[in-house]
């Protein structure tokens, strides 16, 4: 491709100096001896030997061609535009080095690379450069494509089935465990269920499995809606993605790590400012999508930032040693096996991944509510007849399983604006054959790193009628099993169920105590604009909320 990228420009190159060769060979003829011309050409070579020993070292091979074409000419000038056809070739070699596509992936279809580093270059969020470059070939009925992300090239799912079964063979697709420059994993460290595989995997997967399985903290998520009400006063315009940020910051805080970040009343407090901003470091686009800069350009800033984080997380660990509760990262230190570097890293991975995640897939629900009022009076009714049946004010866990319809909405949220838009690649170990959903077939090789592309998957029409549209009632029959917001196989995520019943408990509350609308000029109303957060989309700047309806809420 680079190659190709500057043949236009050595063709120019060439067709430019041609006629000057032959005018310097004609200028040669007729002065034999030293001219003025002719003696600048003579005192640069004997004098100015640097020059060439300079090419040799800089391009370090394929040079003796240009040197010869550098000497033949009588001036700098006349050997400029070969210079810069050599310059332009490397470049193109170097180019091609870099963004070609390697031989055992070729017969697989492919997403040009110069509309994908453009679509980075204009500064698209990871589902507008999915809806406009990858989802087409889903469209087609591909079960996979190409596509160039993160330095390399990597193979997107775009099958339901090769989805399911590179998730479920662990032996045959292990996670890739993610480079050492990489930042977000320096933040989350090496020894984190997400990162780790094989035995220390089973055994820390284990450890956060019970943990979360032990108490699902229904009672917290209901104190901290109603906290969050007492922000919101008696209704108004508020800035909806940012409440779910800090209604969710909250959660997370409260019931896994056992700390009070108290975002909602507190958005100033110097922790959530600081991890914001490392967040928004380490989201920095260019270093995404090349992550050579990091040793090339190592961001000292951000590392330094990154490791004050960490150690505010060791200290927040330190004191939990010290004072237990009944909090997730209480039950794990019961686990004496478990290596203090083992909780530190597992403590901040449940943090990021359950935070930013769980703010997205609110934030959504409350938006697709607000654009369809029909459907939230729909799950409103629900909400009120479950709770009524149930003689609570707030719901419990039998309440919140009488409210399908609001589970359904959840789902199709989730669906149409999954905030994990892809899986973490997986590396193929072994020369693989996999078999999609429609009957094709496809050859993957050891060493190819596959990632699975829910969003495509969730937009996929063969899997749905009318793709684009918001309808809970495809979840409302039977489960899909195209559905995937959480993963697939043994490494889906472990706290589905807490994250579930956290939009459950947060969704049921909302819709008992306010009404809420889109207002008719907001930007969000043609399509919900999204930005990165960590590791995941979610929607941004917005969508304002207008609430009405709500009484005042007593303190804490
Ligand atoms: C709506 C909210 C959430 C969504 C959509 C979500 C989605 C996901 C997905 C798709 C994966 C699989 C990643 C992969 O296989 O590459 C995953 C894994 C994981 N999630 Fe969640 N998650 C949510 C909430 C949470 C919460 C609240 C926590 C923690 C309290 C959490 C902790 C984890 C962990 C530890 C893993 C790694 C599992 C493993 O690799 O074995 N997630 N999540």
């Amino acid at each position: 491709m680079g190659v190709l990228l500057s043949l236009p420009v050595v063709h120019i190159y060439l067709h430019c100096s041609i006629p000057r060769r032959a005018n310097s060979q004609a200028l040669d003829r007729r002065c034999p001896h030293d001219t003025n011309l002719s003696g600048a050409y003579h005192s640069t070579r004997r004098h100015a030997p640097w020059k060439q020993r300079a090419s040799v070292s800089v391009w370090n091979g394929n040079v003796q061609a240009v040197l010869g074409v550098y000497m033949a000419y009588p001036s700098w000038r006349e050997s400029l535009p070969w210079i810069l056809v050599f310059a332009f070739t490397a470049f193109g070699f170097v180019l091609n080095r870099a963004f070609a596509v390697p031989r055992t992936l070729r017969h697989l279809p492919m997403v040009p690379v110069l509309p994908t580093l453009w679509s980075y270059t204009c500064g698209d969020v990871e589902d507008v450069r999915i809806n406009k470059l990858v989802l087409p070939f889903a469209q087609r009925g591909e079960p996979a494509v190409l596509v160039y992300m993160m330095g390399q090239w990597m193979v997107h799912i775009l099958d339901c089935k090769v989805a399911r079964d590179v998730c479920t063979d662990l032996d045959a697709f292990p996670k890739e465990v993610p480079p050492d420059g990489n930042l977000l994993w320096r933040l989350i460290g090496h020894d984190s269920v997400p990162t780790v595989n094989g035995a220390q995997w089973k055994r820390l997967s284990k450890l956060v499995r019970d943990a979360l399985e032990r108490n699902l903290p229904i009672d917290q998520f209901s104190f901290l809606a109603r906290r969050m009400f007492q922000q919101m006063g008696e209704g108004g315009v508020f800035r909806w993605d940012d409440l779910a940020v800090r209604y969710t910051l909250d959660v997370i805080g409260t019931s896994t790590l056992g700390h009070d970040f108290d975002a909602l009343r507190n958005p100033e407090s110097p922790l959530v400012k600081r991890y914001s901003e490392v967040m928004e470091m380490i989201s920095n686009p260019m270093y995404l999508v090349l992550p050579i800069l990091e040793r090339l350009f190592p961001r000292t800033k951000t590392i330094q930032a990154i490791d004050e984080l960490a150690e505010v997380f060791q200290d927040i660990l330190k004191l939990k040693r010290q004072s237990p509760g009944n909090d997730v990262m209480t039950y794990m230190l019961e686990n004496t096996e478990t290596t203090d570097e083992e909780l530190r890293s597992n403590m901040v991975a449940l943090f990021i991944a359950g935070h930013d995640s769980s703010a997205g897939a609110l934030s959504s629900l409350c938006y697709f509510l607000a654009m369809y009022p029909q459907i939230q009076q729909r799950a409103r009714s629900e909400v009120l007849v479950a709770l009524a049946a149930h003689a609570t004010a707030e719901p419990t866990l039998a309440a919140l399983r009488a409210m399908p319809f609001l589970q359904a909405c959840i789902r199709e949220s989730l669906r149409a604006n999954t905030p994990i838009l892809e899986l973490v690649p997986r590396k193929a170990m072994r020369d693989t054959v996999l078999h999609s959903a429609n009957g094709k077939t496809m050859h993957v090789v050891a060493g190819t790193l596959m990632v699975v592309n829910i969003h495509a998957v969730h937009l996929r029409e063969e899997y749905w009628v009318r793709a684009a549209e918001f309808d809970p009632d495809r979840f409302m029959e039977h489960d899909v099993a195209q559905w995937m917001s959480f993963g697939l196989g043994p490494r889906q995520c472990p706290a589905r169920n807490f994250a579930t019943y956290e939009l459950r408990t947060v969704g049921a509350m909302l819709l008992a105590k306010w009404e809420w609308t889109l207002p008719e000029d907001s930007p969000h109303r043609a399509h919900i604009r999204k930005c990165v957060l960590a590791v995941c989309v979610v929607p941004s700047e917005g969508p304002y909320l207008d609430f009405k309806g709500g009484c005042e809420e007593p303190e804490d």
